[in-house]
């Protein structure tokens, strides 16, 4: 579904001088990084690149400015690439013009981010209608679509209210539902309950689990939680400073980090148990 090869992106430089500078240097070692920094830029994702297969959970994992974000953006453009190639369904991401682009954005693909961005002065029904508006539909199949979004997120009977009326669980799943009401093949969260309570979280984990199992959807899932990577992800890539240290399932990592960062993650997750830091 996902086919990404050598996605690359040097910020603070012009594109085409950094990928002409990356295009001779080495992917081994740290020349690449030196030579960006060098040149005032930095490197915050090198040469990433995975497949996401049709109907899996794939979860991008690393520390906070290990390139997570970076990656995710990149692969429907709200950042542009440097260097590399994104596939979606065969299609070129990076070849993409303004009109295709919007159509992979507005059908394709869907995002739930940390922060919900949520419309405060709008409804929770207009707001899981955000999607189907810019996409215009007529008025009423748009409410119709929203509201079967938000009852698949279990807030059938909160269309009505304000977002500042909601928890934070809440609001996080009436971004869900915006998600959700496009019917998008692919879903991007940027580490979307990250900033909820852990049990909040834990409910919400196991909402999208559960709406996964109803309807199988290609999902790309940010993480900096190795817990929270275990109980989703199909497969797990594990970044560190912009680059993929890492890719398997939660087994395979658990059994054989491939180097010492890995193994860090995994003993804090054995030292603070399954709850850890979720
Ligand atoms: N617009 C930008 N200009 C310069 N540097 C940037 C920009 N955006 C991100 N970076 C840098 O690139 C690196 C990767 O950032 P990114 O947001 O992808 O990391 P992340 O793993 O998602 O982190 P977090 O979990 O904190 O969101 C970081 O060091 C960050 O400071």
């Amino acid at each position: 579904m996902i086919e990404v090869d050598g996605l690359t992106k040097v910020y603070g430089m012009r594109d085409v001088a950094s990928a002409a500078l990356l295009a001779g240097l080495p992917h081994e070692g740290d020349s690449r990084r030196a030579a960006v920094t060098a040149q005032g830029g930095f490197l915050g994702a090198d040469d990433v690149s995975f497949t996401v297969e049709r109907g899996e959970v794939f979860v991008v994992m690393g520390l906070s400015g290990s390139g997570k974000s970076t990656v995710l953006r990149m692969l429907n453009r709200l950042i542009e690439p440097t260097a590399g190639s994104v596939r979606v369904d065969g299609h070129e991401v990076r070849e993409m013009d303004d009109n295709a682009l919007r159509t992979l954005r507005n059908r394709t693909i869907g995002m739930v981010f940390q922060h919900f961005a949520l419309f405060n002065h709008r409804t929770v029904r207009e707001n899981a209608a955000y999607g189907l508006r810019v996409r215009g539909l007529p008025k009423e199949e748009q409410m119709a679509l929203a509201d079967q979004a938000l009852a698949q997120v279990g807030l059938a009977d909160r269309g009505n209210a304000r977002p500042a009326q909601l928890s934070g669980g809440q609001r996080q799943r009436v971004g869900l539902a915006r998600a959700l009401a496009t019917e998008p093949d692919v879903l991007l969260m940027d580490e979307p309950f990250s900033a909820l309570d852990p049990l909040i979280r834990r409910e919400m984990q196991q909402l999208l689990l559960a709406l996964q199992a109803e309807r199988r959807r290609t999902i790309v899932f940010v993480t900096h939680d190795l817990v929270e990577a275990l109980r989703l992800g199909t497969r797990i890539m594990i970044m560190r400073d912009g680059r993929v240290v890492q890719s398997g399932t939660g087994a395979e990592i658990l059994a054989h980090p491939a180097d010492d960062y890995v193994a860090a993650f995994v003993a804090d997750l054995r030292t603070n148990g399954a709850d850890g830091g979720s």
